[in-house]
């Protein structure tokens, strides 16, 4: 039977834990066919990203259209853009083809604090992309450069949510992770609506991809039909049972896991 799809607008990460490989490998964990449009290869291991190469705006859009127009997209999502210039031509793009429900990650750098974004790029996400989204799912530092509002408890992530709601997404999530404390709690809203959502924090260093998996997780999900908070739901359950898993590789931080899937791991 033809599995569901899902589309990845987003860039390479060499060293396999976060980017369109930490997607493939979600969407490969959920049964759901992934189908990419790369937007950048970055240099990056455990340790860090040493730098980027963006890909052409016009090769992102031709790849999107290819995909679209011949296999057909249930749902997608963008992770790294790197520019401005790919962020308009994905916008222009995705009013063009039929891709489903779409999660924006506005992914602005790396863990490690290297910026993943040109200069001019976060504007062009918050105008362009984000009124075209279904879901939004910035963490508390992408939260600060979009809103400049600083989380630190549930007071200021609802402030958070509201002020991000009014760029134009259907729905919010702002994810806790980088919060302190015994748990973990992520803010699912669409401004009626509200959906905390609160599981136990692993201590762990290993989280490199979390972000990235999370959301494709989410996309998964939307991409087999479930509503924005089953998706969102089902999603955290994930995330944690990853991190949970999460190994140590390289002399960094290592990534998160979706092998916990595999029914026979040796
Ligand atoms: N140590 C942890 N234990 C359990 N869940 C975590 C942990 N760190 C992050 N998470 C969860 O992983 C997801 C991604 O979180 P976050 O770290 O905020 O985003 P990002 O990876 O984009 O920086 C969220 O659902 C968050 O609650
Ligand atoms: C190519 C690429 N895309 C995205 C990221 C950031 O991913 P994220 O899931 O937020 O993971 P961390 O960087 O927080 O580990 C990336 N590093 N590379």
């Amino acid at each position: 039977m033809t599995p569901p799809t899902a589309l990845t607008i987003a860039g390479s990460d060499s060293g396999g834990g976060a980017g369109i490989q930490a997607d493939l490998r979600t969407f490969f964990a959920h049964g759901v066919h992934g189908l990419v449009a790369l937007t950048a290869v970055t240099v990056q291991n455990s340790l860090g990203v040493q730098g980027f190469t963006e890909i052409p705006a016009d090769v992102v859009t031709a790849q999107i259209k290819a995909v679209a127009s011949d296999m057909g997209v249930n749902a997608a999502k963008t992770g790294m853009l790197a520019t401005a210039e790919i962020i308009r031509a994905v916008a222009k793009t995705l009013d063009e083809v039929e891709v489903g429900p779409l999660v924006v990650d506005p992914v602005a750098a790396s863990m490690t604090g290297h910026a993943l974004l040109r200069e001019d790029a976060l504007e062009a996400i918050r105008t362009e992309l984000f009124p075209r989204a279904t879901l939004i799912t910035p963490n508390l530092d992408e939260v600060g450069l979009l809103t400049g509002i600083s989380v630190s408890d549930p007071a200021s992530q609802r402030a958070a949510a509201e002020a991000l709601l009014e760029f134009g997404s259907r729905w919010v999530l702002v994810k806790g992770g980088h919060m302190t404390g015994s748990t973990c709690v992520d803010l699912l809203t669409d401004g009626r609506e509200y959906v905390s959502l609160s599981g136990p924090r692993f201590e762990t260093d290993n989280t490199h991809g979390g972000g990235d998996t999370m959301a494709s997780a989410i996309t998964s999900s939307l991409a087999k039909g479930a509503s924005v908070p089953d998706a969102v739901a089902a999603g955290k359950k994930f995330i944690e049972r990853c991190v949970a898993e999460s190994y140590p590789l390289g002399a960094g931080v290592g990534p998160v896991s979706p092998f916990w899937v595999l029914p026979d791991r040796r």
